[in-house]
């Protein structure tokens, strides 16, 4: 068809690595971690590259001129996400808003969001992220060398008190330990092709027999839980008029009681899957840091220098340390943590550039490619975002780290706020550094969402005042987990049944088909080697 409509239209289509025997050079491109392969097109074949094989096509796009063109300007046609079968479809995180089509249901579930996560309704959470920064910062106090587990809770506390209003004490707690282990699911399936049957939607109807139907129906477990019980939670201690702020109270108060809102706002407020990328961004954060002394130092000076060594920063400081803050666009810049973003879909055929682009066309902005496009790219350079003429470098990250257009990340302000409050934090009271005998080699994820690989670094207060102010500071914070007993599974679920529309009956019979396709990617490897 893609041939057809090309030779009609009279445009070729963009150059990209040519497609190989049956399944098409989809395959070629590794499971995970392809930012690095696209990247090497991108120097072979220019801005925009393109993959096809097995009815599916793909476009990435490299530059950012080309992304906000396509996704501000034409935001019409590039709004919509691709079909996701296995985690989508299958496992029903379709219905959540970061998948969800374009159209009505995806406009009303944004403004839902929206009341919350706006620039001026997330100031109301400043005291709750700086406590949490705070709170961390004790973690990292007693026990250091987890540092990369303390990050994760303080992502994860900073969602779930955001949007529910729950405490979390530690990482046994019922949702923080159902979040992580659905972020897990999502980020192993979400990158186009993880799984087979995303590029043959068909085969999902095949008969089959084997684990991966398993893996669905585990997967779809998971989600419904994550979505299910915080939100129940909140719905119970709100009609007993004791629920605390937060974006799952603010939607109830709007006093509506049908079933549509009921499921629309459920979904809307299961954003726990974004403490990923706070997590993924600190932790990057500690990496350049451990590094970079001289950078380290020089933001420390800064931070001295504007607030004292008695006063630990808050977010109303940003405006005065103008070098952390490039710090931060910096950690953004040099390792973006979600690295092809969400993808996009079209929703009918274009034609950018003098090529030709095909409707349901997967539409990937690289941003990996987007963060090297600029001089010394390897090189953490804060410096690079404190240049005054700043025509010809490299964009700020927040104009394209969460995204551009109608779909550009609605969580934005809220998770810049987490990473000024936990990133200046650290760096008022505590030292990093590489241990002497063992030089850090940064590695990353390949997932959907990056972060660094498990290393070890020295994470020490700065000074004994320091120490003493660690403590003090966290002793002030009052907040207390609600009693565990009610986010028990068993007291919520099944209350209000199935968390959306019942999902294909085929699920069990998605197994065999991806065994085969599997079989057949062994086999194209093997043809190829
Ligand atoms: C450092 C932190 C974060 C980064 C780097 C990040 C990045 C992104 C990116 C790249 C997208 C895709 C946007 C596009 O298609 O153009 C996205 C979407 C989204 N993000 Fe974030 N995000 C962050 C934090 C958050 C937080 C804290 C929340 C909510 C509490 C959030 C909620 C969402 C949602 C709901 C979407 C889907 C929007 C839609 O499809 O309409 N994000 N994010």
């Amino acid at each position: 068809t893609v041939q057809r409509y090309y030779q009609k239209s009279g445009f070729k289509l963009p150059p990209g690595p040519p497609a190989k025997l049956m399944v098409g050079n989809i395959l070629h491109v590794p499971r995970s971690g392809a930012w690095h392969i696209f990247t090497e097109w991108y120097r072979s074949y220019g801005d925009l590259v393109y993959l096809h094989g097995l009815g599916n096509k793909v476009l990435v796009v490299n530059d950012i001129q080309a992304v906000n063109e396509l996704f501000e300007k034409r935001w019409s046609l590039y709004s919509h996400r691709p079909i996701f079968t296995v985690v989508g479809e299958l496992m029903g995180l379709d219905q959540s808003l970061a998948l969800m089509p374009y159209g009505e249901e995806w406009r009303e579930s944004r403004k839902l969001i929206h009341i919350a996560l706006n620039p001026g309704a997330v100031k109301k959470y400043y005291g709750v992220q700086e406590d949490i920064a705070a709170l961390l910062n004790k973690d990292l106090l007693d026990s250091p060398n987890d540092f990369m587990q303390h990050l994760r809770l303080m992502a994860g506390r900073i969602v779930l008190l955001v949007t529910y209003g729950i405490f979390a004490k530690n990482m046994q707690n019922q949702y923080i330990a159902d979040a992580e282990e659905c972020m897990g699911i999502i980020d192993r399936v979400m990158i186009p092709g993880a799984f087979l049957a995303d590029l043959i939607p068909a085969l999902k109807y095949l008969p089959s027999w084997v684990p991966f139907q398993k893996e669905v129906e585990y997967g779809k477990r998971v989600l419904d839980k994550t979505v299910q019980l915080p939100y129940l939670y909140v719905k119970e201690v709100f009609s007993e008029k004791i629920a605390p702020p937060s974006l799952t109270k603010d939607l109830l108060s709007l006093g509506k009681t049908d079933p549509q809102f009921n499921h629309r706002a459920m979904w809307a407020t299961s954003t726990m899957y974004a403490a990923y990328q706070t997590f993924a961004t600190t932790a990057t954060f500690i990496l350049a840091m451990a590094l970079n002394i001289d950078v380290q130092k020089r933001a420390q000076a800064e931070i001295d220098e504007v607030l004292g060594s008695d006063h630990s920063p808050t977010i109303l400081d940003a405006p005065k340390l103008p070098y952390t803050m490039a710090v931060i666009k910096e950690t953004m810049r040099w390792y973006p943590v979600v690295p092809l973003s969400i993808p996009r879909r079209t929703a009918e055929d274009d034609i950018f550039k003098g090529c030709f682009i095909p409707k349901n066309t997967i539409v990937i902005p690289n941003f990996w490619a987007i963060s090297r496009n600029t001089n010394d790219p390897e090189r953490f350079n804060p410096d690079r975002f404190l240049k005054q003429d700043r025509s010809g470098l490299i964009p700020d990250p927040s104009e394209w780290a969460f995204g551009t257009g109608r779909r550009k990340c609605p969580g934005r302000y809220l998770g810049e706020n987490s990473l000024i409050a936990v990133i200046t934090g650290i760096l008022f009271a505590f030292d990093i550094r590489p241990l002497e005998d063992e030089p850090i080699e940064p590695k990353f994820t390949p997932t959907n969402v990056s972060h660094p690989e498990p290393f070890k670094c020295i994470i020490q207060p700065r000074s004994q005042e320091k120490r003493d102010f660690i403590n003090t500071r966290a002793a002030a914070v009052q907040m207390t987990e609600p009693d565990v007993e009610q986010c028990k599974e068993r007291d919520h679920l099944g209350k209000i049944g199935p968390v959306g529309p019942m999902r294909s009956k085929k699920i069990a019979e998605v197994g065999f088909a991806q065994m085969e396709m599997e079989r057949m990617h062994d086999r194209q490897e093997v043809i190829e080697t």
